[in-house]
């Protein structure tokens, strides 16, 4: 701890020091967010060597996040660039220099006169067909499994190497994948300009390992770049970041690695813990200015063996924490935790956690299915993308998103680069990017509308009143007529597509995912736990355990302000003695 410097989520740090490289360590609630919101205010008025032509760059974890710190920044948002690393790479990299990339034949690498944007690796089954086809793989046989495996490749940093691979390795019925041949898949997309989300931290590592003059430039126009929740790195950036430290720019990592959730993405806690560049000053936060002081007791436990203990410095009325076993399944023990907070007075916001998406759905007595798959398998004319997209956007404006569903409704509009639409529209329509943006909110209002009262009308009512829409604003797209689109399009409901879309980042949902509530808070948190094993986990947690289990259970108590509720299946004896003894109360 001795060359720690302990700071309050307050203090600004001396100008003497605004052009040393930094890292902030702290705990959930300790303000690092408002902190690091607060030095770049500090930066912007301080700092002597920025200039009119550089800006500051912050980079956050997830879109919602840089909205967040954007709205925080009010006024000064001007010099400010706050994105993902997703965005930031491909606007800066990516896009102006992947053109400088060949394949061993000479060939560019991407399609750059197609390249918009980067998307979800999608294994359509025309993908499949070609990727197979071109590796004469047709003896693997199961689509569905190869499809799944196909869509979690993600690129690997093996000794300054790049390499494809699959998250989990496994079978696909009798055989496993060549590894070589994995390239191939990439590049079908690569030719039609698709490029991938985990492609964009390929290519750009690549582009910058390979010409770095283009470093020194990105440090002359990003003479500031701090990155908030830094503990979810992963090695392909941490590399990326530490060359952009060591061309010029002043590094700033904020995080906490007792909250590093997404190592299953090949995140690294340890770059965080490891993170160092020449003369860094090392700060940390020790207050909790969100959680009542029990909840920090409790929090304080499950981190033990790390080397932050928190301070509660919230005034708050202090409640109890509480365990309520299913004994009548989970709507019972929804109804204990609202009829609990409303006994307590708590009648703000709450979010119900739990671990996987599946849970949610039950949580939510959604019919759970597998509609999207059916779809894809169903359509021929990129017809479940296109929906994909539009209920997308349609859920975005539940979150009050308008503006990331309007783009979200831009991309759903597809045309290649002289504006000529593609399926599912019909050929050789035009449009210019100035129309796209009118049609994309004039849609909104039409999904809006459409969709308010009418979530249970069939795929195929609402693709064809979709088909109207687009009639009168004169653009055509292929109407559903027979076959196995038409089947199915009439045999699903809109709200069962709805209820079957995950979106990647959730805003004001009531229930949610631990992973999509990262960075949030909430006045009354239930965190719903399936099996005893998880119980278990809170009374001997590991915080710092390679599996990240502890820590996912973590971020989510640490959510909770006032009132922290856990639901359970029934206990034995012992292990309720062992809750009580942590100070968890049984709620009957
Ligand atoms: N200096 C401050 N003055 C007033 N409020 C503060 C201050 N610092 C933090 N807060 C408040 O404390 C709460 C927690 O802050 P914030 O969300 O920035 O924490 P965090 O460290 O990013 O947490 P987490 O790691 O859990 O995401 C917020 O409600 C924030 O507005």
């Amino acid at each position: 701890m001795d060359n720690i410097r302990l700071i309050s989520s307050d203090q600004r740090i001396p100008l003497s020091d605004l052009s040393r490289h930094f890292k902030v360590i702290a705990g959930p609630g300790a303000g690092k967010t408002h902190w690091l919101v607060e030095h770049i205010k500090n930066v912007l008025q301080n700092a002597e060597n920025l200039t009119y032509t550089s800006k500051i760059a912050c980079i956050t974890y997830t879109t919602v996040g840089a909205e967040e710190v954007q709205s925080r920044l009010g006024m000064n948002q001007e010099r400010v660039e706050v994105s993902t690393i997703h965005s930031f790479l491909y606007a800066n990299v990516v896009k102006p220099y992947v053109y400088l990339l060949n394949d061993n034949h000479g060939k560019r690498l991407v399609n750059v006169e197609e390249l918009d944007g980067h998307y979800e690796n999608i294994a359509t089954n025309g993908k499949i067909y070609q990727w197979k086809v071109k590796t004469r793989a047709h003896y693997l046989q199961d689509n569905k499994k190869l499809k799944e495996y196909l869509e979690q490749l993600d690129w690997k940093l093996v000794d300054g190497q790049l390499y494809l691979k699959p998250r989990k390795n496994y079978r696909i019925g009798k055989y496993y994948i060549r590894i070589e041949d994995l390239p191939l898949y990439k590049q079908l997309f690569w030719d039609e300009g698709v490029i991938h989300h985990e492609d964009v931290l390929y290519f750009s590592y690549r582009i910058l390992k390979e010409f770095s003059i283009i470093l020194e430039h990105l440090s002359a126009k990003y003479p500031y770049i701090f990155l908030d929740e830094f503990q979810d790195t992963n090695p392909i950036q941490t590399e990326i970041i530490k060359w952009l430290g060591n061309s010029g720019s002043v590094i700033g990592v904020v995080g906490d690695p007792a909250q590093s959730i997404y190592e299953f993405q090949g995140a690294s806690r340890q770059d965080f813990i490891d993170f160092t560049l020449p003369n860094q000053i090392i700060y940390m936060i020790e207050n909790n200015r969100r959680c009542g002081s029990k909840i920090v007791d409790f929090l304080n436990h499950i981190r033990k063996g790390d080397q932050l203990t928190q301070k509660p410095t919230r005034e708050n009325r202090n409640h109890d924490i509480y365990f309520i076993e299913c004994t009548d399944g989970p709507y019972q023990a929804i109804a204990n935790f609202n009829n609990l907070r409303i006994s307590l007075g708590l009648e703000k916001d709450y979010c119900i956690l739990t671990r996987n998406n599946d849970t949610v759905k039950l949580l939510r007595n959604t019919e759970n299915s597998e509609v999207w798959t059916s779809f894809s398998e169903a359509d021929s004319s990129n017809r479940e993308r296109f929906i994909k997209s539009i209920l997308t956007a349609y859920k975005l404006t539940l979150d009050t998103r308008y503006e990331v569903a309007i783009k979200e409704l831009e991309r759903s509009i597809k045309t290649d680069r002289h504006g000529e639409l593609k399926d599912p529209f019909q050929e050789n329509q035009i449009i210019s990017p100035i129309m796209k943006r009118s049609l994309a909110v004039d849609l909104l209002e039409f999904l809006a509308n459409d969709l308010k009262t009418s979530l249970d009308q069939s795929l195929f009512e609402f693709y064809n009143s979709l088909s109207d829409f687009f009639i009168e604003k004169g653009i055509a797209i292929k109407k559903i007529s027979r076959g196995k689109i038409k089947q199915f399009s009439e045999s699903i409901t809109i709200r069962n597509l709805v209820d079957n879309l995950i979106l990647s980042e959730e805003k004001t949902t009531e229930i949610r995912t631990i992973h999509k509530a990262k960075g949030a808070e909430f006045e009354s948190v239930l965190l719903y736990l399936p099996e005893v094993k998880d119980v278990n986990l809170l009374v001997s947690p590991d915080i710092n355990s390679e599996q990240e289990d502890t820590r996912i259970l973590y971020v989510a108590l640490s959510r909770a302000k006032d009132l922290l509720c856990i639901s359970c299946p029934p206990l034995n004896d012992a292990m309720i003695k062992k809750l009580e003894a942590l100070n968890v109360k049984r709620n009957h």
